[in-house]
Order: C-alpha cells, then structure tokens, then sequence
C-alpha cells in the first residue's frame, strides 16, 4: 500500500502556545509505569490493551500495544474502538506526564489508513502540539510492528484541563491515592492553568 493521505485541516485547529513541560517530567528514556492498576489501556487488566510507554527526545512518548485475539472487531483484525481507545492512553500518557496537568479527554479523532491484524504490535509516537488556556491538543502515528513501520492510524486529540476534583467527584472519591506513579500527590500536579 501507499503512503495514505487525508484532506488536510489545520492543526492545532486554534491558535495555541507551545506546550510547556513540567520541569520534574520524566525525561528520555523512562519507562513510564501504569497511571492506575485498573486501566483498560496500561493496568493489570483481562484483556486490556498491557500498554507499555517510555518517554522519549523532543517530547514524544512512545507506546506498544500488542494486539491479540481478545481485540478483535473482524476475524483477524484489530477492532476500530479499541485502537482508537490505545490512542486515547498514548496521547493522555503524553499530556499527564509531560506537563503534568490534569486532563480528560474532550474530543479525539482518528483516520484509520490500514488494517492491524491480531499478532501486530502498533507503535505510536505521541506529543502535545499546543495549549490554549485549559485547552491542550495533542497528535499520534501509530506504526505496524516497528517505530517506523508503516503508519497504520492517526489520531489527533483535544485535552481539557480540570481540576482534581474532577475524578474524586464523578469518579472514586479515593482516586488520587489510587493513581500509582508519579503525579499522584496533589502538589506533584501543575493545576494552574
Ligand atoms: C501521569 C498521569 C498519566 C495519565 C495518563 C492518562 C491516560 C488515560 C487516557 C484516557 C483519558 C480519558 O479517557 S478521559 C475520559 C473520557 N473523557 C471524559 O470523560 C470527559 C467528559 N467531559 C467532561 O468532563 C467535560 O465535557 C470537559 C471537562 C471535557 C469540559 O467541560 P468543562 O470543564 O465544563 O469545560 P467547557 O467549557 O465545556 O470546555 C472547555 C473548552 O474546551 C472546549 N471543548 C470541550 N469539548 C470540546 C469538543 N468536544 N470539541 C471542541 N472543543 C471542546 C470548549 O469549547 C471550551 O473552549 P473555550 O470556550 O474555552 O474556548
């Protein structure tokens, strides 16, 4: 196949300024333990997605995702909500750790350019491209197999920042201390917008 194209639309689709890393981000070359033991994307999870990421130069994470049978939508193939679930943890990895804000999800698109059969590992190469206030968009390619393989998916994501109550209000009220690598203490978060 072809090196894929795709209309081409603005991005970041505002005007933004470039991220800025929390100065006690992880640096290149830590591998980056799982946020929260019951994460479907990087916990100790039946089934989940067992992704594994490892920060690397000029702020792009790096994540693996092993594909196996449990991921299936087609016979063979990798199903599209999963895939796009192993860009939400790659891209949310990238923004928790790099600067450290407290962030959800807001809106995350994908272009899905080839099939990722079961056995694949998808390599995606995540980075924050740039904050507007709470605002905070971030992009991944996702490679067949290698860190340069062919690019299989891309994904782009809008981050919005909350406050830490968000996850003890809607979620456990016990959520900070469940988080199980660095930040997890309320003062190791940068919440100031
Ligand atoms: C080490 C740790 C590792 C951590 C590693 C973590 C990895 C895990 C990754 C998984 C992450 C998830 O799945 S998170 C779970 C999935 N996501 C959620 O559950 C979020 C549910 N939604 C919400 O709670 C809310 O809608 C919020 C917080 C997103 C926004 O609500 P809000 O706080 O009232 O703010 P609101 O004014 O609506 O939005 C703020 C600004 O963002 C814009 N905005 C909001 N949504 C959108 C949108 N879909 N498209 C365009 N723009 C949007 C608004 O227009 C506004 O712009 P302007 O007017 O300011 O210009």
């Amino acid at each position: 196949m072809s090196e894929k194209r795709r209309p081409a639309t603005p991005w970041p689709p505002v005007e933004t300024e470039a991220p800025r890393f929390h100065p006690e981000a992880p640096g290149p070359g830590t591998e980056l333990a799982m946020h929260y033991a019951e994460c479907f994307g990087c916990g100790d999870v039946d089934n989940g997605l067992h992704m594994r990421s490892t920060v690397g130069d000029g702020g792009v994470v790096y994540s693996k995702f092993p594909v196996t049978r449990a991921h299936q939508g087609a016979p063979g193939l990798a199903h599209g909500g999963l895939l796009a679930c192993a860009f939400d943890e790659a891209l949310g990895s990238a923004v928790g750790n790099l600067l450290r804000r407290p962030a959800v999800t807001g809106k995350l698109e994908t272009d899905f350019l080839r099939p990722v059969p079961v056995g694949t590992t998808l390599f995606i190469a995540a980075r924050v491209d740039g904050v507007a206030g709470r605002k905070i968009y971030a992009s991944a390619d996702g490679h067949l197999d290698s860190a340069d393989g062919p690019v299989a998916l891309r994904a782009r994501g809008l981050f919005v920042q909350v406050g830490l109550e968000h996850f003890t209000n809607h979620g456990d009220p016990d959520a900070l201390s469940k988080f199980t690598q660095q930040p997890r203490r309320r003062e190791d978060w940068d919440i100031n917008p």
